[in-house]
């Protein structure tokens, strides 16, 4: 069998974690052959919160957990990586947009990315979780210069999740029914859920999203509004942030990393704009439609984009740009 995988979760005492870490504990996310070391950080007070995680996990009885490592410090919580997945940070309440959270947590992106830069393996693939994801992401990644910047990513997968399943649903269809939506930008409230590529397989036949659900101005006006807003709502209905759905999105992303993307579909990830070839401004973490093979991901090229869609692009680029500003001018990055 091969050698474990050595992967971090951080916020490990948190609740995202605690749907996510037994995923990747049974195989989920690595595969079903693959051992895998799980390092467990978080705050020194929670520790004793993360002792009762790591007896679940033990209780489990997992085959492919070999080793649980819990700790508090970055020396041993970011030590020889194969995977980062970094959720710990705090979470927005009702009533806040992600960006409030920017002062509270990116002193924390730019710490950890210290560590990786430190302690790390090179090729580390490091997936950012914490809101506000993008900017989060970026400080990582500026953080840790030797590290290449195409290994790191935010999750946006979650807001493609939600825009499938809100097709699907439309549809009444299943999800698995809907490829290639895509989320364009922040995971924020001005992110851009677009389907003008998204197509939608009805009887075994691939048609476009549009002639699907025949109802454009549904799809270009509350479908973008539920999506954009699904994250508040879950706060205001659940009082806390979703954790469930994150947690699968999370999955689905390393999965997709480790793995590949299937022939013909694309995915939504947070990438670094740098290069890229929708005129999206250079140096910010940005969704974009990409595909993934030997753990790289490719941008997906040459999709047409009317003027609907760029005016939403280009507005969530503004906000990023902003949100970059912001965190450097008070992190001296
Ligand atoms: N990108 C996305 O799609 C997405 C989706 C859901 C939630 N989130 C974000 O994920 C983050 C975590 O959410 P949650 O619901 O698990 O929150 P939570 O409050 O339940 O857990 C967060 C955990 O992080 C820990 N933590 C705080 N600072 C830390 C540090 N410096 N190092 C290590 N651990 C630290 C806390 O002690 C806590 O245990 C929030 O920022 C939330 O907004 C992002
Ligand atoms: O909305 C939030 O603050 C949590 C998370 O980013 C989400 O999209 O559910």
């Amino acid at each position: 069998m091969a050698e474990p995988v050595r992967v971090l979760v951080t916020g490990a005492a948190g609740q995202i974690a605690y749907s996510l870490l037994y995923s990747i504990a049974k195989g989920d996310v690595f595969g079903k052959d693959q051992p895998i070391a799980l390092v467990l950080l978080d705050i020194a007070p929670m520790m004793p919160v993360l002792e009762g995680v790591v007896m679940e996990l033990q209780d489990c009885a997992l085959p492919l957990l070999r080793e649980v490592i819990p700790t508090d410090k970055g020396e041993v919580a970011f030590k020889d990586l194969d995977a980062a997945i970094l959720v710990g940070s705090m979470p927005r309440r009702d009533g806040m947009e992600r960006k409030d959270l920017l002062k509270a947590n990116v002193a924390i992106f730019k710490s950890q990315g210290e560590s990786l830069e430190k302690y790390a393996k090179k090729t580390v693939k490091v997936l950012v979780v914490g809101n506000p994801a993008n900017t989060n992401c970026l400080i990582a990644a500026k953080s840790a210069p030797s590290i290449p910047k195409e290994n790191f990513s935010c999750l946006t997968r979650l807001d493609h999740n939600r825009a499938s399943s809100q097709v699907a649903m439309r549809c009444g269809i299943s999800a698995e029914f809907v490829k290639n939506v895509i989320i364009w930008g922040n995971h924020s409230s001005t992110q851009y859920p677009d389907v003008h590529h998204c197509k939608v397989n009805k009887q075994g036949k691939d048609v476009a999203c549009f002639d699907a659900v025949k109802d454009e101005a549904w799809l270009k006006g509350d479908f973008i509004s539920t999506v954009q807003q699904r994250g508040a709502a879950v706060i205001k209905a659940r009082k806390l942030s979703s954790a469930m759905s994150a947690a699968k999105a999370i999955c689905d992303h390393m999965r997709d990393i480790w793995t590949g993307t299937q022939e013909g579909n694309f995915i939504s990830m947070g990438v670094y704009s740098t290069g890229n070839s929708y005129g999206v401004p250079e140096d910010l973490i940005y969704s974009f439609p990409v595909t993934i093979k030997d753990k790289t991901w490719k941008i997906v090229d040459g999709l047409a984009i009317n003027d609907f869609s760029r005016a939403k692009m280009d507005a969530t680029a503004a906000e990023l740009v902003e949100e970059r500003d912001t965190a450097v001018s008070f992190l001296g990055v």
